[in-house]
């Protein structure tokens, strides 16, 4: 069977941005189109991988690092095996996680044996519409906007006119040349993200002088087996929350066994929500609860985080 090149669809954007929303959308519309997800989690537990369904070609987590920085052999090798997969995938999307500066993904993926088989087609930036001006300042934001060359406007459901034309003057200002979209709940033109032409010779890039990548952010995670109390769990991510950057995890809620809770917590909105089954078997021999939560080094304790937790434990 020919061997021809397959795409890669890069999505980076800040934490909680709603990348993860995107990529769902995305596989979701593949249409029979075989797309593999790479999908790294800066936490220990991958709460992504097991919140991305319906791919048709499988979902490949790297979790506990960064893979523009501690995980970026993993992402070669993983490439090079999605890429030795008979049939081979039609496209390849990559989520980063929200801390990674995308210079270094695209620097390895420039990489000429991996950009002969694998050419890096699209960077998409997610942004969230709602983020208020300081947020837009934010380095590592900037990064992210600086390589991309399609922004995606999530949670415009939630932003004012206003709001949303702030955060266009500022990816204007800093990525005038990218395409800008809007994206509730994930919803990107697939067309704008992953053309239909894969022989097209890729973007020439420039991902400038490799910067030292400061270490900003840490991840603490938590699991128990055992159900919580949603209301004391509440008041437990309510005080957390003003030191947290992101929060997301599954968990069983008291007296609804056999019925997982995701929970989110992203610029500082906090939801709680059911979890859709998954469409295949669902993780085996994983704890009933298992939370991640990032936060700006020093600002949070792991003794901290479980003081608050061990709190919500209902005892069976
Ligand atoms: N209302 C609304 N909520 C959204 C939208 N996009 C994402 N969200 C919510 O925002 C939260 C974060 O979304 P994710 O897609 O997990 O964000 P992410 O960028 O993958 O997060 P990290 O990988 O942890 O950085 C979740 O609670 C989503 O349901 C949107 O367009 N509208």
């Amino acid at each position: 069977m020919a061997e021809g090149p397959v795409p890669v669809l890069l999505v980076t954007g800040f934490l909680g941005a709603g990348k993860t929303t995107v990529v769902n959308h995305i596989l979701a519309e593949a249409g029979g189109r075989r797309i593999a997800a790479v999908v790294n989690d800066f936490g220990a537990i991958n709460i992504d991988a097991e919140l991305i369904a319906g791919a048709s070609d499988g979902v490949i987590s790297l979790a506990n690092g960064c893979i523009c920085c501690t995980l970026e052999g993993d992402l070669l090798r993983t490439l090079a095996n999605i890429l030795r997969r008979d049939p081979r995938p039609e496209a390849i999307v990559i989520e980063t996680s929200g801390v990674a500066d995308p210079a270094d993904i695209v620097r390895n993926l420039l990489d000429p044996v991996i950009l002969r088989e694998a050419p890096l087609e699209t960077v998409l930036c997610v942004v969230d519409a709602t983020a208020p001006p300081a947020a837009l300042e934010d380095p590592l934001l900037l990064a992210q906007l600086r390589m991309a060359d399609v922004v995606a406007l999530s949670k415009t459901d939630l932003a004012d006119a206003a709001g949303q034309q702030r955060v266009r003057e500022a990816v204007a200002r800093q990525r005038p040349s990218a395409i800008v979209v809007e994206a509730p709940q994930g919803q990107v033109p697939l067309p704008v993200v992953l053309p239909d032409d894969p022989t097209r010779p890729p973007v020439p890039r420039d991902p400038g002088r490799r910067r030292p990548h400061a270490d900003r952010f840490e991840t603490l995670s938590w699991t128990a087996d055992a159900a919580l109390s949603l209301p004391r769990l509440q008041a437990a991510i309510g005080r957390l929350s003003p030191r947290l950057a992101r929060a997301k995890g599954v968990f069983e809620a008291a007296g609804q066994p056999g019925r997982p809770f995701l929970f989110q917590l992203a610029a500082g909105r906090a939801t709680l929500a059911p979890m859709k089954p998954p469409s295949g078997p669902g993780p085996a021999g994983l704890p009933r609860a298992r939370i991640v939560f990032i936060a700006e080094i020093g600002r949070l304790s792991t003794a901290e985080i479980g003081a608050a937790l061990e709190e919500c434990i209902v005892p069976t």
